[in-house]
């Protein structure tokens, strides 16, 4: 794992922003297509909001969630409606997004189409992960009825229920954000800064994040 320290989080999305931005165009130099998954929650607004006026040719790009909570989008816990309003718009408008949900009672009624639409942009090219103070990651939860599935099976695609986390959840597997080409973890504040250093020294049954570290670059921001 590599850390970057930044002075400031504006500074950090900012950032943050252009490495994503160039690392899509190099992939778009050699394949036809690039794909990006991104995470949801409340830190990756701002780079969002940047990424989405650079200059690339998005019609080429296809964007998906790490994580998605099992809500429609009319719900503010919904990380599509996020990336909708937030990255999907502007130039990045062009991009073509794979969902992660589907109107359906719950994760399982849906896993196997949505998991079908994810396959053919396998290997993503570039994954950006938020982490909870948690030290959860996606939606990789320690104590989650399906973590171990999730954490070593070769499934791309999981639901999960967790204790902490108040509706059903459907993540990216362990496998898939391990065979991404770039892989980055977005954190800021102490809280979350001391929850990685932790994490680093336990099993990810207990500290999720702890299974994608490897080769993975971390921004980190105080405030
Ligand atoms: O529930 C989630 O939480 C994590 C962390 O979110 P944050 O609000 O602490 O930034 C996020 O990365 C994940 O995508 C989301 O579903």
């Amino acid at each position: 794992m590599d850390l970057i320290e930044y002075p400031d989080a504006e500074l950090m999305m900012m950032r943050l922003a252009d490495v994503l931005a160039s690392q899509i165009k190099q992939a778009l130099l050699t394949q036809d297509r690039a794909s990006l998954a991104v995470p949801g929650g409340t830190t990756p607004g701002p780079i969002f909001d940047t990424l989405c006026a650079v200059d690339l040719d998005w019609s080429r790009v296809d964007v998906l969630l790490t994580d998605e909570r099992w809500v429609p989008e009319t719900s503010d816990r919904s990380n599509t409606a996020l990336l909708r309003r937030r990255l999907l718009v502007n130039r990045a408008a062009a991009a073509r997004l794979i969902p992660l949900y589907a109107d359906a009672q719950a994760p399982e009624d849906r896993l196997a189409d949505l998991a079908a639409g994810l396959e053919p942009v396998l290997p993503l090219s570039v994954v950006l992960l938020g982490m909870g103070a948690d030290m959860h990651t996606a939606s990789l939860f320690a104590g989650a009825d399906q973590l171990e599935l999730a954490l070593t099976g070769d499934a791309p695609l999981v639901a999960m229920r967790a204790p902490g986390a108040p509706e059903p959840r459907i993540t990216l597997s362990a496998a898939v954000l391990n065979a991404a080409m770039r892989r980055h973890i977005v954190i800021v504040g102490a809280e979350k800064r001391a929850a990685l250093d932790q994490a680093q020294g336990l099993d990810p049954q207990d500290a999720p994040v702890a299974a994608v570290l490897k080769d993975t670059t971390v921004h980190w921001a105080e405030a």
